[in-house]
């Protein structure tokens, strides 16, 4: 089965704790680690996740000059993660920098993470793409030109909304990694999330992965709420 990736968007290791002892200790997940956790504890809550046997999604959205983001991806590439990303809007030769570091800091070896490209942030409407980034076309059109920077820049995949997936991957390739935050069950507060779709559509549309935070880490009961949304995201009743 299709694991939803778990967004720990907790303060510190400590809570991180106690909501894993939720799970069973034999169920390996599929954990994103974000800046709230990364800022407060540091490269060290990355490996203790590995050393639980769970697979760690490194969402830092790098965006920064090519040379120092190349750079920090060297260290990135040391930490054993499954997938990390930066910002599109940073353009192609940052996006292949990335790559570069990613590249040379696991030794060149063919195990590399997945490196994919935030589009327009899912907490993102196209009015106030318009109206704040002064990007004067559609929002589908602006994901979908990040979407072929991405792959350009020779990287795997983007992060967007599953309101894009069919029309970037219908633009650029099936086999483009299209991971999708903004996941929403039905009836399940939105946020600050503004482009939402449930797990069901998630996956008719033909998302590869679906980020999930809130509706598991703030639900009375995370496991049941996890479980619910990994039936729903399999197509299981
Ligand atoms: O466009 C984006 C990129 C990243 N995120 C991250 O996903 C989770 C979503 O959490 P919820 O609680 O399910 O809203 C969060 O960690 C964001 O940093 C995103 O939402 N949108």
């Amino acid at each position: 089965m299709k694991r939803p990736i778990i967004a720990l968007d907790f303060p510190s290791k400590n809570e991180i704790a106690l909501f894993l002892e939720k799970f069973p200790v034999e169920e390996k997940l599929f954990v994103k680690v974000g800046m709230e956790i990364f800022y407060q504890e540091g490269p060290d809550i990355v490996k203790w996740l590995r050393s639980l046997g769970h697979d760690v999604f490194l969402d830092l959205k790098l965006h920064d000059i090519p040379n120092t983001v190349k750079q920090a991806m060297k260290g990135i590439a040391r930490l054993d993660v499954a997938m990390t990303n930066v910002h599109a809007a940073g353009g192609r030769k940052m996006m292949a920098a990335a790559l570069e570091g990613l590249r040379e800091g696991s030794g060149n070896s063919q195990q590399i993470p997945k490196l994919i490209a935030v589009t327009q942030l899912t907490s993102t409407s196209e009015e106030q793409m318009n109206r704040e980034q002064l990007i004067k076309v559609s929002l589908k059109a602006s994901v979908v030109q990040y979407a072929k920077m991405t792959y350009q820049a020779g990287l795997d995949g983007v992060v967007c909304s599953a309101l894009e997936v069919e029309l970037i991957k219908g633009n650029i390739a099936p086999d483009f990694i299209c991971l999708t935050p903004g996941i929403r069950p039905r009836n399940s507060a939105a946020g600050d999330q503004e482009r939402i779709v449930t797990p069901e559509r998630a996956r008719k549309i033909g998302s590869d992965f679906i980020v999930v935070g809130r509706p598991i880490t703030q639900s009375e009961n995370p496991l049941m709420a996890y479980q619910q949304i990994k039936n729903e995201w399999n197509g299981v009743q």
